[in-house]
């Protein structure tokens, strides 16, 4: 069974359907990347799964469970996590720090009066910053890091609800091709190891298609292709969407590389 099945998802702002009417699943282990020209309706997927706004129809289950209607705190305990940027409040604390909020938050524990010399969960946390590649690092104001470091921090953040499902906006927006790759590897190791899923959008066609299992494009709010990358890559409708006719999808010979090494 799949582990996310999205089926007649729609939502309409006024007069402007946003998302229609869409059908998709994703299976546990594996990356499907969502993508489709601006105005396309891919927040607001992203928005109904994780319910900051509520679907006018369709439906949205993980694992069986019916998410629409939810609140959105439900459906994070339901494990479905995203990635955000880490908020303003919390950079001047230490990378580990972090990630000890994080996990308090999952275990429902209250943080009014944590502080910093608190040392709840420091070792799960040390794990996880290990999985990201950020043991060394763990001390260090997060004011002081490399933009590349911040996403793998708030990757870690994410990864302390143990999600089943995360979903990523553009995870490599700004990033340099190298550390774009590895995020991505990084992040597909992690798909594999904790038998998640991700869904993710990402406006860096190299990244697609060198690292997502799957693809499905929306275009004004309905699903005009789903498959693996070379399909996509080929499909007639998708080309036309995205560049009028005559381009084809180039790859960057970097990403290429980085995914067969
Ligand atoms: N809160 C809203 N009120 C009114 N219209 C909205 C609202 N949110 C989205 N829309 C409209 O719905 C359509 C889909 O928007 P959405 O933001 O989901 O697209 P997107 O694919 O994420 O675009 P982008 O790549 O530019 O972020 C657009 O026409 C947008 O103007």
């Amino acid at each position: 069974m799949s582990l996310l099945k999205v089926v007649g998802l729609g939502k309409s702002f006024g007069g402007v359907k946003a998302v229609d009417g869409i059908d998709f699943e994703l299976q546990a282990g594996q990356l499907l990347a969502l993508i489709g020209p601006n105005g396309a309706g891919k927040s607001t997927t992203f928005n109904m799964i994780n319910g900051q706004i509520r679907a006018d129809r369709g439906s949205v289950s993980l694992d069986g469970t019916e998410l629409v209607g939810l609140p959105p705190r439900q459906i994070w305990r339901q494990g479905v996590g995203r990635t955000f940027q880490i908020a303003e409040t919390f950079s001047s604390l230490t990378v580990v720090e972090n990630i000890q909020m994080a996990l308090l938050s999952h275990q429902k524990k209250i943080f009014t009066f944590w502080s910093p010399a608190n040392k709840h969960g420091r070792e799960q946390a040390m794990r996880l910053l290990e999985q990201v590649g950020m043991l060394e690092q763990a001390d260090r104001p997060c004011t002081a890091l490399a933009y590349s470091d911040i996403k793998r921090v708030e990757l870690a953040i994410a990864l302390a609800n143990e999600p089943r499902l995360l979903l990523m906006d553009e995870p490599t927006a700004g990033m340099a091709p190298k550390e774009r790759n590895d995020l991505m590897a990084l992040t597909k190791k992690l798909v594999l190891e904790r038998n998640m899923a991700v869904l993710f959008t990402e406006h860096s066609m190299d990244v697609v298609f060198a690292y997502a299992d799957r693809m499905i494009v929306l275009a004004r709010g309905r699903l005009i292709a789903q498959g693996q990358p070379d399909e996509i890559r080929h499909h007639p409708k998708v080309q036309e969407v995205y560049f009028g006719t005559g381009k084809t999808f180039k790859l960057d010979k970097t990403a290429e590389r980085a995914h067969a090494g």
